[in-house]
């Protein structure tokens, strides 16, 4: 199996709490993205005290309350289902801050991290206040949900959007890749899918490769996989008869977004 994919686990790490992924940076190819995707049980709670990392806390699905020890974001969360396609909510926390999770239903939360060295305020990123894209054209278009991008001052590195591609289209298409940092041209930014599908018993082809093919991992991605993609290009191909969503987690030495498409296949964009 490639090295570039994680599958889920499902191991109980307290009361009401199963840990599904923990791709951090000690234990993956990344050295600025981390993630965690937690279950929570009604009632079951959920702390972390963050060093030198700043954490986006998406409520995927169901109901959960976020408290600092400054402030509290009660019964955040709008949908069971991410299919439901309709915006969450989430909570920006930042370095050397404390967090607590507590469900309010049967939920499922990924917690975001990246570097981040100079304290900003925790933030509640609302739904409604997501920027909503309708991209691409033909077979590659695909709706995207920006929770946390470049434009938001909010954090210090990370970068948070979830995507959702209907049957038959290609996202993260044409191929781009943000492997370089090489501002005006290219930002170098690490990234992680988690992806879910509908029906679940679907996959997805994910491509990560290089310009030289000395990385070159062609995956089929099932409901809840994690992609890791610590730099090339990484486009995702949705078969006949399955919608696919994944989040993306961006981060690395500066917080911009970037990206450079496969020059080969760049007419692609130019299609009437
Ligand atoms: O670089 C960002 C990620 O590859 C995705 O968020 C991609 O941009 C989604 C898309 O445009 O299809």
């Amino acid at each position: 199996m490639s090295k570039l994919l994680r599958k889920p686990k499902a191991v109980e790490i307290s009361p009401g709490v199963t840990l599904i992924h923990d791709v951090m940076t000690d234990s993956s190819l990344l050295e600025f993205v981390g993630m965690k995707v937690i279950d929570l049980n009604p009632g079951a709670t959920y702390t972390e005290d963050l060093d030198k990392v700043e954490c986006c806390i998406v409520a995927l699905t169901g109901k959960i309350t976020v408290s600092d020890q400054q402030v509290t974001f009660e019964n955040i969360g709008t949908r069971e289902c991410v299919f439901e396609k309709k915006p969450t909510d989430s909570v920006y926390v930042s370095n050397n801050q404390q967090f607590q999770i507590e469900a309010n239903s049967q939920a499922r939360v990924v917690l975001c991290y990246s570097p981040s060295q100079q304290q900003l305020p925790t933030k509640l990123i609302k739904a409604e206040d997501n920027q909503i894209e309708y991209r691409g054209k033909y077979s590659n278009k695909r709706l995207v949900h920006n929770i946390l991008p470049d434009s938001n001052p909010a954090a210090n590195s990370l970068l948070v959007v979830e995507v959702f591609t209907d049957s038959g289209n290609w996202s993260s298409y044409p191929p781009h890749k943000h492997d370089q940092n090489n501002l005006p041209y290219e930002s170098f930014l690490e990234e992680t899918y988690y992806h879910e599908m509908n029906p679940k018993q679907g996959f997805v082809f994910q491509r990560v490769y290089t310009d030289d093919r000395t990385l070159d991992e062609t995956m089929a991605v099932e409901n809840g996989d994690v992609v890791i993609v610590p730099k090339g290009y990484h486009p995702v191909a949705v078969p006949d008869g399955y919608d696919s969503y994944y989040l993306n987690i961006m981060a690395g030495p500066k917080r911009i977004w970037k990206f450079h498409n496969e020059r080969a296949h760049e007419w692609i964009l130019e299609r009437k």
